[in-house]
C-alpha cells in the first residue's frame, strides 16, 4: 500500500521565527531560533529504505518511529511574563475602578474606627506617599508599616501595605451609603482578599504577614554580591512568579543566567527550592538557569576591589592620558564592547619569549585592573605584577577597551622592566605561537576566506614534537623489539603518528607518540585520554590496543586507519556529496551516541579527527579519533567549564562560560556537516581574528549562500539548523541526529518532507543581511585551542578534569 505523509510545523513554537514571504538562499539564520515541532502523519506503516546502511552496533535508547516528533525543542522560557504579579494586579485594577467617594469613608469595626484620607488611586501609583490617619489604634498600623518600610525592596511592600489598608478602609458593614449591590460585592471581595493577607493579632487587629528577608545570588558568579529581596509569601505564593519578578531585577544577567532563572538553590547547593515556604528569613539563595549548582563562596562574592599601582613613567603616562581624555575612573567599567577574544601576551625577555594566550569575554574582562591581574597570574613575569602592556605597534594599553581594538598580541612588562628597541619585533621562532594576527593591520577579507593552516599552532608549548629518532627511524629499544616503524602518517599539536608492524603477528598498527615535554602540566589530559580510550569499544571509534610510557614519552598503539582524515579528503574532493555525507554523519552520530551514553564528551570533534574508512559496500564512512581533550562528565548534573576545543567548531556555551556538556560535540557535528557539503565552515572571521569568529559563533547566525548551497537539499539544511543551535537544550542530541528524517532515509526523503524543510528553512532566513562571496573552498585547518589560560584561577579551572 503506498505511503502518504504530511509534515506539519507546530505553530506554537515556530511562529516567532517565521517571516512569511521571505525566500532566497542568501539569507541568514539565527541558530537561537526556536525550532518548530515537526510531526509526521503516516497513513500506513513506515517505509524501509533499500539503500545499504551502516550497521548500528548499539541501538539508540529510544527508536523513534516515523510518526514521532522530530524536533525536541520545548517552548522557550519567557522572561517578564505579564502574569508575574497577577493577584495584586487584579486587586489593583478593581480598586482603581472604584468611585473615589469610597475613600472618604468611616470604617466601623467592633473596637476601632479608621479614617482614611488618601485617595486610593494615588496610593496605588505612589505607594511610598500614602499616609494613614488613624483615629484610633494608630500604633498598630504604624508598626506594621514600619516593619515593611525597613525591608529591602520596601517600595513594593509599602504599596502592598497601602493597598491592604485601602481595602480595610472599605469594610464598612453597610456604613458606606450609596453603594450599589455590585460595588458592595466588589468591596467584599477585596475584604476577603485582605483577610487572606492579614492575620488577626492578639489585640484583635489585623496585621500584615511579615516578609522574609532574602538575598539572591547568580549561579557561579563569584563577582555578584547578591541582591536583597523581601519575599511576601502572602503575595508571592509560588516559585514561578517569584522567578519572574527576580528576572526583572539586576540579577538577570545574560552571561551568568543565559536562560533566565529556572532553579533556585540554597547557598551550599544541597537543596533546590521548590516552594516559597522553604525560604528562610535572612537566608541566601542562588538563582540558576540550569539544574546544575556551581559551588562558589557566595557569602564572599564581591566585585573585585583591588587596584594595581602602576609604576613610574607608565603610571604618569596613564594619569596624563586619563587627564587628557578626561577619564573618570568608573566604579563599574562599561563592558559593552567586550566580546570573546583570545589575546596573546608575550612575556618580555630573551627571545624566543614565552607567549601565553588568554580568553577575554564578559566574565574574564570585567575591568582593566582585573584583566591585568589575571594576566599577571598567567604570564608570570620575573618582576611580578604586569605594570605595562604594549601592542606590537607600540601603543600602550591603558584601558579595558584597548584590549578589544584590532591588536591581539601584547608585550608585557613588570614595574622595573626597560623597553628595548626590538621588543616589539616578533622573532621567527615566536611567529608560530603568535599566529596570523601579528600585524596591527587588519586583514579584511571576505567571510569565505581561507582559514589558518593546520600547523599554525595556538599552543606555544606543544610545537616541534618528533619523538622517535627520525634519522634512524627507530622506536625506543623496548618497543623496537616488538614493532617495526614503517612511516610517519600524521602529526598534530601534541603527537606524531606512525604506521608500525607488529614483529610477531605482523598486524599493522598506528603508533601515536606524545612527548612528555609537549604536555608538561597537562599529563592529566593524557591520563584521561588513556583511561577513556580503554573504556571504549565501538566500530565508529579508533580502537586503542595498548600503551606504554617509555623515555619520557607516551606510546599508544591504535587501530590503523589508512585513508587519512576527513580534512585531507575534503581538500581533495572539495565537497562531499549528500549520499556520502549522510553516511559519514551516521558514523559520527553512532560514535557520539556511544560516548555520550558513557558520559564522555569528546570536545574536539573536527574534520581532522575523523578518519576515513570504507565499508563492505565500498561506501565511505568515518571513525572518530583523538580523545586528547575528551573528558567524563561530572557525576550528577555537573557541567564542564574548561574552555577548550578548536575555534571553528567551538560551541557558544563553551565561550560563554556558562557550563557545557555533551551537546558541544553535536554543535561541532553540525559545523562538520555544513563544511563537508560545501567546502567551507558556517562561521568564519571576516578579519582573521578569533574575536570576530567568536562573535559570529555566539550570535548563532549563519547562512546557506548561493550558489554553493543551490544543489543541497532543504532537508539537510534543516538538520544543520537543528545541530547548530545556540541553545544546547534545544539542540539535537546524538540520538535525535540519528533519528532525523534525512539521516534515517540516507538523504532520500519524501518530497513532502523536503517541501516542508524548504518552508521551514526559508522561514528562518533574514534576507540580505550578509553579502556572500561566490564559491570558495575550505582549504586550511585550525588546531585545537587546548585549555586557554589554565592559570587564570576559577575562570578557567577544570570542573572535574583536573
Ligand atoms: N589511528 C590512526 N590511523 C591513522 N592515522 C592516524 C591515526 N590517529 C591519528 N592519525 C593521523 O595523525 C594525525 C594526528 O593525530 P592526532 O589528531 O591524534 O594528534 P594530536 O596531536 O593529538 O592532534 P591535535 O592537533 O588535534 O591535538 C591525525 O590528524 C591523523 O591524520
Amino acid at each position: 500500500m503506498p505511503q502518504t505523509s504530511t509534515w506539519e510545523i507546530d505553530e506554537r513554537s515556530s511562529a516567532s521565527g517565521h517571516r512569511s514571504g521571505e525566500s532566497g538562499t542568501n539569507g541568514m539564520m539565527n541558530g537561537a531560533n526556536t525550532l518548530p515541532r515537526v510531526t509526521k502523519r503516516l497513513s500506513t506503516s513506515g517505509k524501509t529504505s533499500n539503500i545499504p546502511r551502516f550497521k548500528r552496533p548499539h541501538p539508540p535508547h529510544s527508536t523513534r518511529p516515523h510518526s514521532a516528533i522530530i524536533s525536541s525543542s520545548p517552548g522557550i522560557y519567557r522572561k517578564n511574563s505579564p502574569s508575574s504579579s497577577a493577584p495584586s494586579t487584579s486587586s489593583n485594577r478593581r480598586l482603581s475602578q472604584l468611585p473615589t467617594h469610597h475613600v472618604h469613608s468611616h470604617i466601623h469595626q467592633p473596637n476601632h474606627t479608621l479614617h482614611h484620607t488618601s485617595v486610593i488611586s494615588e496610593e496605588l501609583t505612589t505607594p511610598r506617599a500614602s499616609t494613614f490617619n488613624l483615629n484610633q489604634n494608630q500604633n498598630v498600623f504604624a508598626t506594621t508599616t514600619t516593619s515593611f518600610g525597613s525591608m529591602p525592596n520596601s517600595g513594593t511592600n509599602t504599596a502592598e501595605a497601602s493597598m491592604t489598608s485601602s481595602v480595610c478602609a472599605m469594610e464598612t458593614d453597610g456604613a458606606v451609603t450609596g453603594n450599589s449591590a455590585e460595588e458592595l460585592a466588589e468591596s467584599r471581595d477585596m475584604v476577603s482578599e485582605m483577610q487572606k493577607r492579614c492575620r488577626i493579632g492578639p489585640s484583635g487587629y489585623p496585621h500584615l504577614v511579615k516578609a522574609k528577608r532574602l538575598r539572591f545570588y547568580r549561579n557561579g558568579d563569584q563577582y555578584f554580591k547578591g541582591i536583597p529581596y523581601a519575599l511576601q509569601c502572602d503575595r508571592v505564593k509560588s516559585m514561578q512568579p517569584l522567578m519572574e519578578e527576580l528576572m526583572k531585577t539586576v540579577i538577570c544577567d545574560s552571561t551568568a543566567l543565559p536562560h533566565g532563572i529556572r532553579h533556585i538553590f540554597t547557598m551550599d547547593g544541597t537543596q533546590r527550592i521548590t516552594s516559597v515556604d522553604q525560604f528562610e528569613d535572612g537566608g541566601g539563595y542562588v538563582c540558576s538557569s540550569t539544574d546544575v549548582f556551581k559551588p562558589v563562596d557566595y557569602s564572599r562574592a564581591a566585585e573585585p576591589s583591588w587596584r594595581l599601582t602602576l609604576a613610574n613613567r607608565y603610571n604618569r603616562h596613564l594619569e596624563t592620558k586619563k587627564l587628557a581624555l578626561n577619564v573618570v575612573e568608573p566604579a563599574n567599567e562599561n563592558t559593552d564592547f567586550v566580546i570573546p577574544k583570545i589575546i596573546k601576551v608575550i612575556r618580555n625577555g630573551v627571545k624566543p619569549r614565552r607567549i601565553s594566550r588568554h580568553l577575554l569575554n564578559k566574565k574574564t574582562a570585567r575591568s582593566f585592573d582585573q584583566v591585568l591581574r589575571d594576566l599577571t597570574l598567567i604570564v608570570k613575569l620575573d618582576a611580578g605584577a604586569i605594570r605595562k602592556l604594549f601592542t606590537l605597534s607600540g601603543r600602550p594599553v591603558l584601558t579595558l577597551q584597548d584590549f578589544f581594538r584590532e591588536d591581539d598580541v601584547f608585550v608585557a612588562y613588570g614595574g622595573n622592566d626597560k623597553m628595548a628597541a626590538d621588543d616589539l619585533l616578533v622573532a621567527s621562532e615566536e611567529h608560530k605561537c603568535v599566529g596570523a594576527s601579528t600585524s596591527s593591520k587588519i586583514r579584511r577579507t571576505s567571510r569565505r576566506s581561507a582559514m589558518p593552516n593546520r600547523n599554525e599552532s595556538l599552543r606555544h608549548d606543544r610545537s616541534g614534537s618528533v619523538i622517535p629518532d627520525q634519522d634512524q627511524q627507530r622506536l625506543p629499544p623496548d618497543l623496537d623489539e616488538k614493532f617495526q616503524l614503517v612511516r610517519l602518517i600524521g602529526d598534530g599539536n601534541t603527537a606524531v603518528v606512525y604506521e608500525v608492524v607488529d614483529k610477531i603477528n605482523h598486524d599493522r598498527r598506528a603508533m601515536k607518540v606524545i612527548a612528555r615535554e609537549n604536555v608538561i602540566g597537562k599529563e592529566h589530559l593524557i591520563e584521561m585520554e588513556l583511561s577513556i580510550l580503554q573504556k571504549i569499544d565501538n566500530t565508529f571509534i579508533v580502537q586503542l590496543y595498548d600503551h606504554w610510557f617509555v623515555d619520557d614519552s607516551y606510546f599508544l598503539s591504535l587501530e590503523l586507519i589508512e585513508m587519512g582524515d576527513l580534512f585531507e579528503h575534503l581538500r581533495r574532493v572539495r565537497r562531499v556529496p549528500e549520499r556520502d555525507a549522510v553516511r559519514m554523519m551516521t558514523c559520527l552520530g553512532q560514535a557520539l551516541e556511544y560516548i555520550h551514553d558513557l558520559g564522555i564528551v569528546h570536545r574536539d570533534v573536527k574534520l581532522e579527527n575523523l578518519l576515513i574508512v570504507k565499508d563492505e559496500y565500498g561506501e565511505l564512512g568515518v571513525k572518530l579519533a583523538d580523545f586528547g581533550l575528551a573528558c567524563e562528565m561530572p557525576e550528577g548534573n555537573g557541567v564542564l567549564t574548561t574552555i577548550c576545543g578548536t575555534p571553528t567548531y567551538v560551541a557558544p556555551e563553551v565561550l560563554n562560560k556558562t557550563g557545557y556538556g555533551c551537546r558541544v560535540d553535536i554543535w561541532a557535528a553540525g559545523v562538520i556537516l555544513y563544511a563537508i557539503l560545501v567546502g567551507f565552515p558556517p562561521f568564519q572571521s571576516s578579519d582573521g581574528s578569533e574575536q570576530d569568529l567568536f562573535s559570529a559563533i555566539m550570535s548563532g547566525e549563519f547562512s546557506f549562500p548561493s550558489p554553493s548551497w543551490d544543489d543541497v537539499s532543504w532537508s539537510v539544511r534543516h538538520l544543520i539548523m537543528c545541530l547548530i543551535h545556540t541553545d544546547p537544550f534545544h539542540r539535537y542530541s546524538a540520538n535525535e541526529l540519528l533519528s532525523d528524517e534525512w539521516m534515517v532515509n540516507l538523504g532520500d526523503v519524501d518530497p513532502e518532507y523536503e517541501e516542508w524543510a524548504h518552508l521551514f528553512v526559508q522561514s528562518k532566513m533574514h534576507v540580505g543581511e550578509e553579502q556572500e562571496t561566490p564559491y570558495e573552498y575550505y582549504t586550511s585547518r585550525r588546531t585545537s585551542m587546548d585549555e586557554l589560560s589554565e592559570s587564570a584561577g576559577v575562570e578557567f579551572s577544570f570542573s572535574r578534569e583536573g
